[in-house]
């Protein structure tokens, strides 16, 4: 018979064997998984020319040390750096040898002098997954299928006759975001973060789906608000697979990276399945309308196409039109208001401008049309941009030959960043530039089109933003009638200069807590 003290014993026994066991059989795998990444590892440095005279960055560092230096804002990570080793450095971030522009000199470099050769994008996997592999626009390499989609869009969907077509879109947007903030502050401060997303998310839905994403005349959260939202946090993560490409499936599953892409793409895909499809059963002579995805299903049809369009290929650009349509502008009113209501000088004038300009109660809304008749607004949209923009990074590029910049040698599958927010905030360019003053604009003829390497909002080159024409209407029209028509004040208790500019880091950088501001009528 076993005693009690015996059975403790015993299975004491048995379980420090077991485990043991478990220790050995644990580190016979991790030994067979390791050992051919190691070689894989070895066999890649091998391949690398000797001693490349690279740009200067921090070397020695452990390839670990680097990635957890990207913290949670690389981009303000990356100008500490970039101040003390220069404005063209050379990082390894996990295997990745990567790159970083931060001045209007190494920016030019890569987006024009160099552009034909860091025109492809990397291939980060959340980007991957959400474009259906490399479809659409945004997040496709360099190849004949972006070529045609950036060619079809710059004549069918962003051209000046379309963004005109949609004005009315735009101004009825604007018009019952007014009447829901009028509705919304007899309750208290007015959320305007969520407003203006509600706003760009109508927009976007209309000029994409032909319906509006809120209940009629309201600009309110939709039903697939949060899906948008998840899918834009998703692009942005630094995924841990995506700095080591050949570890990059088990470090995503391990981190949940993987399952949480997947989900949003299921249910993103499951949204337009059903949206194509719906238009296919309404297809017919008399179907006359002219929303992307209409526009997009009669290219389908065009047999002189290049490259046929898959229904793979429309779904990847109609989530191209959502993502790079929505959080962009959303971001910049809510960053151009913050450091409006933070600088009264300049949130007066700007208000003088629009009441003088229109007289008072003359029109109920500023229309597009009006809006080259503000200069002052101008400027304080380019200076929101210097400021913040939005897309702090551009989208990540991907070198793909040789080349020297500055006498340093850039090899194929380097990871190109241009830090568009350093370059924004750098002394040698701007004066006091952490302060917001938008009559320094006044003189210049900087612009934020993408000829002006010391701004750039929306990129440069080929692979320049699209619809700049798009963005920048609706962000003037929207920041117009809202300073206009009320008069804002951060919530009592808090001082303009505390309203705080914190950021949270993704691909598009957004306030990190919500605009909560009061609006008044204007005593005028
Ligand atoms: C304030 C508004 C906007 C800003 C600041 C902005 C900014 C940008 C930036 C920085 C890029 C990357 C450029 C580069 O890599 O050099 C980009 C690309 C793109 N944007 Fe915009 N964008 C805005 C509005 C829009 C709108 C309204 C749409 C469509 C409805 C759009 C669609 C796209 C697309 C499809 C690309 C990818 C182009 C390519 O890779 O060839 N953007 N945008």
């Amino acid at each position: 018979m076993i005693k009690h003290k015996d059975i403790a014993s015993h299975s004491m026994y048995h379980s420090l064997e077991s485990n043991l066991n478990n220790k050995f059989t644990l580190t016979c795998l991790l030994l067979l998984f390791l050992l051919p990444l190691v070689l894989l590892h070895l066999q890649r440095r091998r391949r690398q020319p000797k001693n490349p005279n690279l740009p200067p960055g921090p070397r020695g560092l452990p390839i670990i040390g680097n990635l957890l230096q990207l913290g949670p804002l690389p981009h303000r990570i990356f100008k500490t750096l970039s101040d003390a080793y220069g404005p063209l450095m050379h990082l390894r971030l996990g295997q990745l040898p990567t790159i970083i522009a931060s001045s209007p000199h190494t920016a030019r470099a890569i987006l024009k002098t160099h552009d034909h050769k860091f025109c492809s994008r990397a291939p980060v996997v959340a980007l991957r997954r959400l474009s259906y592999g490399g479809l659409g626009m945004a997040f496709t390499p360099n190849n004949a299928r972006w070529k045609q989609a950036r060619k079809l869009s710059m004549v069918e969907l962003f051209s000046a006759k379309r963004t005109q077509y949609f004005k009315h879109v735009r101004e009825q947007e604007v018009e019952a975001l007014m009447s829901t903030i009028s509705r919304a502050r007899a309750l208290g401060p007015v959320n305007l973060s969520e407003a203006f997303l509600c706003l760009l998310n109508n927009i976007t839905c209309r000029e994409v789906f032909g319906w509006r994403a809120s209940g009629e005349g309201e600009c309110a959260r939709s039903g697939f608000h949060e899906m948008v939202a998840e899918g834009i946090a998703l692009m942005g993560g630094f995924t841990a697979g995506d700095f080591f490409p050949t570890l990059e499936r088990p470090l995503n599953a391990l981190t949940g990276a993987h399952a949480r892409i997947e989900r949003c793409f299921i249910e993103f895909d499951k949204f337009l399945e059903s949206e194509l499809d719906s238009r296919t059963r309404q297809a017919g002579p008399e179907d006359d309308r002219d929303d992307f995805v209409s526009v997009l299903l009669r290219l389908q049809e065009d047999p002189s196409l290049d490259v046929p369009l898959t229904r793979d290929d429309i779904k990847a650009l109609l989530m191209d039109l959502f993502f790079g349509g929505t959080d962009t502008a959303a971001a910049t009113l809510v960053w151009g208001m913050t450091e409006l209501v933070r600088c009264q000088r300049a949130m007066r004038r700007l208000q003088r401008e629009l009441r003088e300009g229109l007289g008072e109660g003359e029109k109920p809304v500023v229309e597009e049309n009006d809006l080259e008749r503000f200069p002052y607004l101008k400027q304080v949209v380019k200076e929101t941009f210097r400021m913040h923009p939005p897309s702090v990074l551009l989208i990540p590029r991907e070198c793909t030959e040789d080349c020297v910049i500055d006498g340093y040698d850039v090899r194929a599958g380097t990871r190109a960043f241009v830090n568009v927010w350093a370059i924004g905030r750098d002394p040698k360019t701007w004066d006091d530039p952490d302060e917001f003053r938008p009559e320094r604009f006044e003189n210049g003829d900087i612009d934020y089109k993408g000829q002006h390497f010391e701004l750039l909002p929306f990129g440069a080159g080929r692979r320049v933003c699209p619809a700049v024409t798009l963005g920048e209407a609706i962000v003037k029209l929207a920041l117009a009638n809202v300073v206009r028509r009320f008069d804002w004040e951060p919530p009592e208790g808090t001082r303009r200069e505390d309203v705080d500019t914190e950021e949270a880091f993704g691909l598009i950088v957004h306030k990190k807590s919500p605009l909560l501001l009061v609006a008044r009528t204007p005593s005028y």
